[in-house]
């Protein structure tokens, strides 16, 4: 059995980038990082544009300027303005090529023919100049670049519509189990609700990862190989849960031994998710998390997420910590480092009372995990508690 610190190093050490390429509408490519760099087909503003409604001034050593026209956004015409002379305009008209100042109409005093400014007008004030964010053929944004929803605006104001970006991974969730029903039947004597799928489904799609596919076996052993081998050649990442403990109907890890699939760990020491399994099998990772559902979404939480993080080549590979100050008094029992479901609040973080693998009810309820070591027994009010922040 394995520390904490060698399991996280160890997912850390085979997180790699899965680099494939694939092309995206701007929409869609939303939490994408882009494959390339971008250069700007156009200069950003495209035109000298006007800040502010008001005045195009030819600026000269007077306050009065003659209007001899406007210029609306959108519009093509570009009077020409001697010294003296004004145009009315608008925000985001194109300011003609001899105007050199915009003046505000709330610092001006208009007449029919003619205009007087009541203020100090400096040289291209309240005008962007031409390619002042981006210049054509310039680089708009690098590689690697996180595309952000300020980010998809940006390069959709440079008129792009399709971005390369890094291919996310596939992924599969195949849950086993005999007695798993699918949520919407009857249930038997015995029998459950299946949840895992559509908690992992759901943590995914909240990282945005949407290329996954939910398989459900029973505990037989031919199926189980049948459906782990395909799911390890078809996905960049599997993540199976339950089966994967020492009971006789638990054939998970018994199954990807025969797939041939490298042991990279199995069993960390730890609470919840002691029986966790994290493998390989040529580009294709493969966690075996525990079925008890809260074992699962915190090994999720704890591994899974760098192993995502690491396919998708970002440089933050595990979720934030911070030190939450206690509202609780809490007592750890055995010698497993332990993972606490908590709700962290302005600094503030509350273990919640219910803490074993099989309670959702209680992580329904957090959005933080608490991690007290090994030697920690014991947690009172105030103390300065390890919390990991939820993506939730
Ligand atoms: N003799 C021992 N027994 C167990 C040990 C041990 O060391 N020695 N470890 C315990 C620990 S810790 C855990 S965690 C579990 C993990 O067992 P498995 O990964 O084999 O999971 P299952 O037995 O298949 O299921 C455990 C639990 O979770 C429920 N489950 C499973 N899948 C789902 C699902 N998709 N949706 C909802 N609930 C699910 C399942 O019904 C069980 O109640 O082993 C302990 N045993
Ligand atoms: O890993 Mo088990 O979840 O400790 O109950």
């Amino acid at each position: 059995m394995i520390s904490i610190a060698q399991a996280i190093n160890a997912v850390k050490q085979h997180a790699k980038p899965l680099f494939k390429k694939t092309v995206k509408t701007a929409e869609k490519a939303g939490g994408y990082l882009l494959f390339e760099d971008v250069h700007s087909p156009i200069n950003m503003p495209p035109f000298r544009q006007s800040a502010m409604d008001g005045y195009a001034l030819n600026l000269h050593d007077d306050f009065t300027y003659k209007l001899i026209g406007e210029v609306q956004a959108g519009d093509d015409r570009q009077p020409v303005l001697k010294p003296g002379e004004a145009i009315r305009i608008f925000t985001g008209a194109a300011v003609p090529a001899t105007a050199n100042a915009v003046i505000m109409q709330e610092q001006v005093t208009a007449e029919k023919k003619q205009i007087r400014i009541n203020k100090e007008v400096n040289e291209n004030q309240n005008i962007r100049p031409l390619g002042e964010q981006v210049k054509q053929h310039e680089l708009a944004l690098k590689a690697g670049t996180k595309l952000t929803p300020a980010a998809i605006g940006y390069l959709s104001s440079l008129g792009i519509t399709t971005v390369t970006v890094y291919k996310k991974p596939s992924i599969a969730i195949v849950s086993t189990g005999n007695e798993l029903i699918e949520p919407g039947n009857d249930l038997s004597y015995g029998q459950i609700y299946e949840s895992n799928s559509k908690m992992l489904l759901s943590a995914l799609y909240s990282l945005k990862f949407y290329d996954v596919t939910i398989h459900n076996v029973t505990d037989n052993y031919g199926k189980t190989l049948a459906k782990l081998k395909s799911v390890i050649s078809e996905n960049n990442l599997v993540i199976i849960t339950g089966g994967i403990s020492v009971g006789d109907y638990d054939y998970v890890g018994k199954a990807l031994n025969e797939l041939h699939v490298e042991e990279i760990f199995y069993k960390v020491k730890q609470k919840p998710g002691k029986p966790l399994f994290f493998g390989k099998k040529q580009d294709t990772q493969i966690f075996a998390l525990p079925g008890n559902p809260a074992a699962a979404l915190t090994c999720f939480y704890v591994y899974v997420y760098i192993a995502l993080q690491g396919l998708m080549n970002r440089e933050d590979l595990e979720l934030p910590r911070v030190k939450g100050q206690s509202i609780s008094n809490f007592i750890k029992r055995g010698d497993r480092p332990q993972f606490l479901k908590a709700i962290y609040t302005n600094g503030k973080v509350e273990i919640l009372e219910g803490q074993s693998s099989a309670m959702q009810q209680t992580f329904a309820l957090s959005n933080a995990l608490v991690f007290m070591d090994e030697n920690d027994t014991e947690v009172t009010i105030n103390d300065a508690l390890e919390t990991i922040l939820l993506p939730v």
